[in-house]
């Protein structure tokens, strides 16, 4: 029996009515109608009645869970309910992310008739090389924006996990732009480099004489930020006293600058990010158990470079992009191999490292091998890469969970870079493409020598 398609015209006139673009669509994919928002920012001109949503989105000749994607109209029919998927979709501009929503209408008899899909394009990453922003393709960093695309319209606690140049701040400031407080300031918080006292003034502000030197009033990040989001980095790192207080203001939205009694509110959403095992530090008694469960509402791993198959080219574009504005630098493909074949244990921000150096190196346009550093170049004679294949993998081995296993690969990591690494500590943490300060930091967190004695 055909759908009954009365009420139609009355469906179509609503859907013109909302803002963002929506398409509607029977169950064998077929678009029956857009709305002025999608023909306006969508549509282009061209005609989309009459096609189906995956030649229109993706150019496929079949839907997409036959293309290897999900499928949110197959799974709405599977569900019987609203369905929710992060696609690349083809548009006039090139291909973007899209957050789609997909509902199901039901006719009289109560079948799944129709589908509308509302269409949201996620601006703060892209598919294609861009030289700004996150950029990915991956599956892992898919099913990451997809965690981010989820999340940011609310206002919950977000944790980022991952190791260090991952990109954590960046997905920080994309859960931003993706909220209703993107508007509003994003404020960034070190954690790591701060002492006590100097934290609580900075966060929460201070008056004027609360402490020797505080010869003026002054507000914390915490009002800095209102309106907006905090984000701290290196939550694992505040000192225990801090963290009560923390706990405090995540409570009770409020807060007290040093020096005042006074009561303020606080109007800020928090983004929080760690490369420490917190579940460890709790059963050290490192770490609070109820601030971990208030920062963590929404756990997101990013994820390391080498877990991104296929990432790599898109992300050298676009970091080439970043480093060198001015030219219009490429990668012989012997150089891309070398850089495939490296483990790259400081991810993105290493890579970004070695493209930054790299074309410092080339006088030309093509970044060949001999203008790569050394142990990207010469892997089996340097021993200083990494070998991450044989330090245990996230999610192998023992009990301690994803943290724990996190931690281990970067102490096992750290340590065989230590002891093959003959040079000044400085040189070792450009390879690593953290600052010699985190390196310190890192050594010392991991009862680490500085000529690699330690327990392997
Ligand atoms: N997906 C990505 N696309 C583009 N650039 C990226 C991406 N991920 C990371 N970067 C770049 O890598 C560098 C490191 O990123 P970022 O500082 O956000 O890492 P992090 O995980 O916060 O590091 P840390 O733990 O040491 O603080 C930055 O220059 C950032 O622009």
């Amino acid at each position: 029996m055909p759908p009954d398609s009365s009420f139609l015209p009355e469906l179509i006139s609503f859907l013109d009515t909302l803002p963002e673009p929506h398409i509607l669509c029977d169950r064998a994919y077929r678009i029956v109608a857009a709305n002025a928002a999608y023909r306006r920012s969508c549509a282009h001109g061209r005609e989309v009645v009459g096609r189906t949503c995956y030649d229109v989105s993706h150019r496929y000749s079949v839907p997409c869970d036959r293309a290897g994607e999900s499928c949110p109209l197959a799974r709405s029919l599977q569900s019987g309910q609203r369905e929710r998927v992060l696609h690349l979709h083809h548009t006039p501009r090139g291909e973007e992310y899209v957050s789609i929503e997909l509902s199901p209408v039901r006719n009289a008899q109560g079948e799944i008739a129709w589908f509308i899909e509302k269409m949201e394009p996620m601006q703060v990453a892209r598919g294609v090389s861009d030289h700004r922003g996150l950029v990915g393709r991956s599956p892992a960093f898919q099913r990451m924006l997809e965690l981010v695309a989820r999340v940011a319209p609310s206002e919950a606690s977000v944790l980022l996990q991952g190791e260090s140049g991952t990109g954590k701040e960046l997905v920080a400031s994309a859960v931003h732009e993706a909220s209703r407080r993107a508007e509003g300031p994003f404020v960034a918080v070190d954690c790591s480099g701060l002492p006590e006292t100097l934290f609580e003034s900075e966060v929460f502000g201070h008056e004027r004489g609360a402490f020797t030197g505080a010869v003026a009033r002054k507000p914390g990040l915490v009002e800095a930020a209102g309106g907006g989001t905090l984000f701290l980095d290196e939550v694992g790192d505040i000192p225990l006293g801090m963290q009560v207080k923390l706990l405090r203001l995540l409570e009770t939205g409020t807060y007290r600058r040093v020096g005042s009694t006074e009561l303020r509110r606080a109007d800020i959403r928090l983004v929080s990010a760690t490369h420490r095992p917190l579940k460890r530090m709790i059963a050290d008694g490192a770490f609070r158990q109820d601030l971990y469960f208030r920062i963590n509402t929404f756990p997101i791993i990013v994820p390391a470079l080498r877990d991104r198959d296929g990432d790599l080219p898109l992300l050298v574009d676009s970091l080439l992009e970043r480093v060198a504005p001015n030219r219009r630098l490429g990668l012989s493909p012997s150089a891309m191999r070398l850089l495939a074949a490296h483990a790259f244990p400081g991810n993105v921000r290493e890579l970004r490292n070695v493209l930054e150096r790299a074309s410092l190196m080339c006088d030309g346009d093509m970044i060949g091998p001999e203008h790569l550093p050394e142990d990207v170049s010469q892997p089996e004679t340097d021993g200083g890469a990494l070998p991450w294949a044989e330090a245990p993998q996230p999610g192998q081995g023992d009990a301690g969970g994803t943290s724990l296993d996190l931690e281990e690969v970067q102490r096992q990591a750290l340590l065989r870079a230590v002891r093959s690494h003959r040079g000044s500590r400085s040189a070792l943490a450009r390879k690593l493409g953290i600052s010699e300060r985190t390196l310190y930091r890192r050594l010392k967190a991991f009862g680490i020598a500085e000529d690699g004695a330690g327990s392997a």
